[in-house]
């Protein structure tokens, strides 16, 4: 049997900072490597998605600038069928600037109120300084605690409600707002955080359990992932983290 999964990139071109289009590249070269058939669908303002057919989102992160240009097309042309999507266990990956606007809302470092589409019980309030450089966090996928790299670079400090779980914690770096050692929050099968990176390309591992978990929503419990060789990815974040981790 084939599998066909579809994958909806909002906003390519107003949303892609620090490479993250390369998450959409990785999800699509795995899925190829295993047979399975990827269809992306960019989502541009104004566009019409019917969301039902959706199996994997992305959403990367941006300036301010571009969050400001799509915040109302996401709130009233996506919304309600992306935030029902959500509801119903579609497989998301926001970063950054996409992390923030699933959020209750964003304000700027000029105080602008970039209002966001709730679906995460979450709220990013910009600090003075940025927060950037690499990050390391441990997440468990279902298999133990694990290691992810990324490279972050955001003014926004992001907190969190009750309807929300930590992604990952953080071993170095700033993760969410510097205070608390969250590193990303997860809802439903909704992840976010501040790795960018791009982060898929540098930690197979979520990129196929993204994968894994979008193939049994769509074809059930018995639709395997095949397992695929990563030793050279996994050796090269091996070496980043232990890299990072001896500095402190
Ligand atoms: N890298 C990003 O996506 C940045 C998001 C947002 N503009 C911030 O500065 O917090």
């Amino acid at each position: 049997m084939t599998f066909t999964l579809r994958l909806a990139h909002l906003y390519p071109d107003h949303m892609n900072v620090y490479g993250d289009r390369g998450n959409v590249i990785a999800l699509r070269q795995r899925c190829l490597r295993r047979g399975i058939d990827l269809e992306v669908i960019p989502v541009q303002p104004g566009d019409t998605i019917d969301w039902t057919a959706v199996d994997l989102a992305f959403f990367g992160g941006g300036q301010d600038s571009g969050q400001a240009l799509i915040t109302t097309d996401l709130i009233e042309r996506q919304g309600p069928g992306l935030r029902s999507a959500i509801e119903n266990d579609l497989v998301m990956l926001a970063i950054c600037g996409g992390y923030q606007l699933l959020g209750h809302y964003f304000r700027t470092h000029t105080g602008e109120r970039l209002p966001g589409l709730g679906v995460l019980d979450v709220y990013t309030i910009a600090g003075k300084r940025r927060m950037i450089g690499n990050i390391v966090i441990e997440v468990d996928l279902g298999h133990g605690p694990q290691r992810l790299v990324g490279f972050e670079n955001h003014s926004g400090r992001t907190f969190h409600g009750a309807r929300v779980r930590p992604f990952g914690k953080v071993l170095t770096g700033h993760g969410d707002n510097g205070q608390d050692g969250w590193g990303g929050a997860v809802y439903r099968n909704t992840f976010g955080c501040y790795l960018h990176g791009a982060l898929l390309p540098k930690n197979p591992q979520l990129t196929d359990h993204l994968i894994g978990l979008a193939l049994r929503r769509r074809y059930g419990q018995q639709a395997e992932l095949l397992s695929l060789p990563a030793e050279r990815e996994l050796a090269a974040q091996r070496v980043m983290v232990q890299r990072l981790l001896r500095r402190f």
